[in-house]
């Protein structure tokens, strides 16, 4: 039987997330992250571990089926490869930053400016996009020092804290690109890879629907049951107990994290008590 071939940085800043990911699929890796490629003992798939810049490469020529790694890389190396999947970890942004005294009114600023950046693609295509000339210098990393040693005036690099800029000096001015770690596809897998590549979806969808949701319980008197239901926007509809003490229910339902404080204000205002919130750790939609 086939077995699916996955790219995944061999260490850096995606290594761990991409593994954590995989275990929490319930896939096992039986020999180890030490070693360049591994295999799971209980699902078919086979691991590379590679440099993250090389994984758009490797998929498009099919030497690895599908690959994890940062957006960012994706859109600046232009490969004939498919993004299938944003999968919720390494969020950061690729954005213009300037020296932290000087005044910007607008994107014309970098008119005839000098922009140190290891994305020099993506840069070139937004400057064309705004009719801006400006001279673009390659560098390899440590963006963040290039105006403070005299090498050009401004920067195109990966923010997420901020704190390096911070370091460096420089405010952050125009945000281009919004990244996070992708699932990538070769364009022609087979159809019995494709099969295993959406049972593996089935599974990063279950995690992640649960990483971005909690179960939520909570007892509130009958008489405002109504009103709490119309607050829970739940998966389907809420689930309503009656408690031991009459005149009082129990109510279950899952809500979104990013609408949880919200959520907990409102259910509070309607006389909700005893709220417990809970972890999900898979998520059937
Ligand atoms: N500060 C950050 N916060 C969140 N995500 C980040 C941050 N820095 C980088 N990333 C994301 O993680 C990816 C990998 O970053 P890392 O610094 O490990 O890459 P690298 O130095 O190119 O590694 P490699 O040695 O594999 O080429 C980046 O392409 C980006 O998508
Ligand atoms: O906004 P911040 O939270 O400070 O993150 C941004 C920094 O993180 C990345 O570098 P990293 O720390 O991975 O080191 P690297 O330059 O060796 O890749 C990136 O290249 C920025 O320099
Ligand atoms: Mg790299």
């Amino acid at each position: 039987m086939s077995k699916l071939k996955l790219a995944l940085q061999k260490s850096g800043r995606l290594s761990e997330k991409s593994l954590k990911l995989l275990e929490e699929c319930g896939i096992k890796i039986s020999n180890g992250t030490r070693k360049l490629k591994a295999v799971s003992s209980n699902f078919p798939l086979e691991i590379l571990f590679l440099r993250d810049d090389d994984i758009p490469q490797y998929v498009e020529q099919g030497v690895a089926d599908i690959g994890i790694l940062g957006l960012n890389e994706v859109l600046e190396q232009q490969k004939q490869i498919e993004t299938i999947q944003k999968l919720g970890f390494a969020q950061c942004r690729l954005s213009l930053a300037i020296p932290k005294e000087e005044g910007y009114s607008g994107i014309q600023y970098f008119e005839n400016k000098k922009i140190a950046t290891s994305y020099p693609e993506i840069l070139s295509n937004y400057f064309q996009e705004k009719n801006i000339n400006a001279q673009i210098e390659k560098i390899g990393g440590s963006v963040e020092i290039a105006p403070g040693i005299g090498l050009s005036d401004a920067i195109f690099d990966i923010i997420s804290t901020g704190s390096t800029l911070l370091t460096n000096g420089l405010k952050e001015v125009e945000i281009v690109v919004e990244s996070e770690a992708v699932l990538v596809s070769n364009n022609d897998l087979s159809d019995d890879k494709q099969e295993i590549l959406k049972k593996l979806l089935f599974r990063i969808n279950a995690v992640k629907a649960a990483s971005e949701s909690k179960y939520i319980l909570l007892n509130a008197p009958n008489e405002n049951v109504e009103k709490i239901i119309n607050i829970l926007p739940g998966m389907k509809s809420p689930t309503i107990l009656p408690l031991a003490e009459s005149g009082w229910s129990s109510i279950h339902s899952v809500i979104k994290e990013d609408q949880f404080w919200e959520v907990i204000e409102k259910l509070k205002n309607e006389g909700a008590q005893g709220i417990l919130v809970l972890e999900i750790e898979k998520m059937i939609l």
